[in-house]
């Protein structure tokens, strides 16, 4: 189980809380919805959740481990709103793909990526073809949990149906448990188990 434990967090010391005590658990292949306002802290949460900040107060768990004691591949991935911003625009997508995970066919079919993309550069695909290879690349055979923050928000209709249709199976498969951050109550209520909210 992924537990987020009573976690407090504020950018200055002395300054504003972003929040405090916030407590959470997902479930393996549980797909949970977050909602909140702008400025609530869903991404501050997504980035503490996933080991990018350390929180203040409290801890992240993986059955009962703390995420920071992991080494090597994290267990916890996280997928950002803009795939532009996160991948290195001087490597071809094959590249980009197999610095952390082994290339899987499968996968890859799953999620609709064709083959002939692998040789492109970053720039010569859609914002909704790259976001295809940064959920590739967090889902290799280590990752437990995906947190994925606004992953669909930039991408049109059909586009987004089809990458969280691909997700969703994907989870069900592999006992994924998924964190989907969003401010579109809408989608939320379409793909999750439950929803909370983070005020
Ligand atoms: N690097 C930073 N330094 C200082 N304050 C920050 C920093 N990043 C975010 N904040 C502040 O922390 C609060 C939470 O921001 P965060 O981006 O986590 O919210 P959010 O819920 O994801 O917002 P949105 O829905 O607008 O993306 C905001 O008040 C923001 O101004």
């Amino acid at each position: 189980m992924l537990k987020v434990n009573g976690i407090s967090y504020r950018y200055q010391n002395n300054g504003p809380w972003v929040f405090r005590n916030f407590r959470l658990a997902v479930q393996p292949g549980e797909i949970v919805g977050l909602c909140g306002y702008n400025g609530a802290g869903k991404t501050t949460l997504a980035k503490i959740i996933a080991g990018y900040l350390k929180p203040h107060e409290g801890e992240i768990l993986v059955d009962e481990q703390p995420v920071s004691s992991f080494t090597g591949i994290r267990p916890v991935q996280l997928v950002w709103q803009h795939p532009e911003k996160s991948i290195n625009p001087k490597w071809k997508m094959k590249k980009v793909l197999e610095e952390t995970t082994d290339l899987d066919e499968e996968l890859l079919s799953l999620l609709g990526i064709k083959s002939e993309w692998l040789d492109r550069w970053p720039s010569e695909l859609s914002g909704g073809e790259l976001q295809r290879f940064c959920l590739a690349r967090t889902l290799g055979k280590h990752t437990k949990y995906l947190i994925a923050d606004e992953m669909t928000t930039m991408l049109d209709a059909v586009t987004q149906a089809q990458i969280w249709h691909a997700l969703l199976e994907l989870a069900k498969q592999r006992n994924i448990g998924i964190l989907a951050i969003s401010h579109n109550q809408h989608l939320l209520q379409k793909i999750s188990d439950r929803t909370v909210s983070i005020a």
